[in-house]
């Protein structure tokens, strides 16, 4: 390890963000019933530029009137480039109760980005008296936000999650597709006659996973927009999670319990990781500092890999 320590990452669950336009109150309490362990209420692209007046208003209600129980409340704002998110901000922070724990901010390409929005946020949580502090999530999904990964993982003390929006990252990249997220049908290579596809979201989502555990934020994988392709989502969520993201977005109600499965470690895994820390613990008391372990190699290092399955499913147990 370096001398400089990698910061813990927020401990609370994260597997399944689950998002609704802030134009259509009448999903707000089926957002609250359902088993996401994150709600993002939408100002940005689920509304259209003439309801986001009436969309701050629902939102506001709604932080105060629905009963979110435990989970995480975030409220996705417009990008720094429109001229909705100043008022998404003070409309929110002067109006909304305290229950309101996150703001996303969509769009971000440089840690400058969340330095404005946490001056503005930091001088109206004075000015208002407001005593428990706004959170922040980024979402990367423009070129400029994955050059500057590092420094806006970096950005601010506030910054607690960071998604790779795959819809607005294709288009910003100049991507030769409109699918959103997921297998890419032309993304392969030919080898003996066959076609082998590969994972064109793969180094984006790894500069955030590096740039997030660099900083202590939760890495998370956005949308998947095929509703209707399980398998499809499940792939994508399981390729995500074995690079090291703890959760995924949900478009749709259905895909909630996908992610849900998926960034939960099975049953087997936590046995496993369990089995490993014992008989690194038998070993060490041997005075040995590695051991053999269903015929492999387990040393230090696989107990800190296991310890990061142990600490997961323990952070879901609660
Ligand atoms: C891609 C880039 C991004 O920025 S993604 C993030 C921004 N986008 C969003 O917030 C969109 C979120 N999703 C939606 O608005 C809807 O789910 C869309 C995709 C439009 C589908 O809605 P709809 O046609 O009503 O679906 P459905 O008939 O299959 O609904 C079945 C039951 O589920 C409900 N439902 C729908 N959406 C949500 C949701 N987001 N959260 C909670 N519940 C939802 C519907 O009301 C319907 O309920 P019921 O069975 O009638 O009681
Ligand atoms: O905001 C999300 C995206 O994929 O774009
Ligand atoms: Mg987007």
């Amino acid at each position: 390890m370096s001398f400089r320590l990698q910061p813990a990452p927020p401990a609370r669950p994260n597997r399944c963000q689950l998002f609704g336009p802030g134009s259509r109150p009448a999903i707000f309490e089926k957002m609250a019933a359902s088993a996401a362990d994150v709600i993002n209420l939408d100002l940005e692209d689920a509304v259209a530029p003439d309801d986001k007046p009436q969309a701050r208003k629902n939102i506001i209600e709604a932080i105060g009137d629905v009963d979110w129980g435990r989970k995480t409340l975030s409220v996705r704002i417009n990008g720094l480039d429109t001229p909705y998110w100043y008022r998404d901000v003070v409309d929110l922070l002067e109006n909304c109760s305290e229950r309101l724990d996150i703001i996303m901010i969509p769009k971000v390409g440089c840690a400058a980005d969340i330095y404005a929005v946490d001056a503005l946020v930091t001088a109206i949580e004075r000015a208002t008296g407001r005593s428990k502090p706004i959170g922040f999530e980024v979402i990367i999904e423009t070129a400029a936000g994955i050059a500057h990964v590092e420094e806006i993982a970096a950005g601010s003390p506030r910054l607690q999650a960071m998604s790779l929006g795959a819809a607005d990252f294709a288009a910003s990249m100049g991507m030769a597709t409109t699918g959103i997220g997921g297998t890419q049908e032309n993304y392969y290579m030919w080898h003996e006659g066959a076609k082998h596809w590969s994972d064109p979201w793969h180094w984006a989502q790894a500069a955030i996973v590096a740039a997030c555990r660099t900083h202590g934020v939760l890495p998370v994988d956005g949308p998947f927009g095929d509703f209707s392709d399980d398998e499809g989502f499940r792939a994508q969520a399981l390729r995500s999670a074995t690079l090291g993201m703890v959760g995924k977005w949900a478009i749709h109600p259905k895909q909630v319990a996908l992610a849900n499965e998926v960034f939960t470690p099975s049953e087997a895994a936590v046995t496993e990781a369990r089995e490993i820390l014992a008989a690194m613990k038998d070993a060490q008391a041997r005075g040995e500092g590695a051991a053999v372990y269903k015929g492999r190699l387990v040393d230090i290092a696989s107990v800190r890999q296991a310890e990061v399955i142990v600490k997961q499913a323990e952070l879901i147990e609660g």
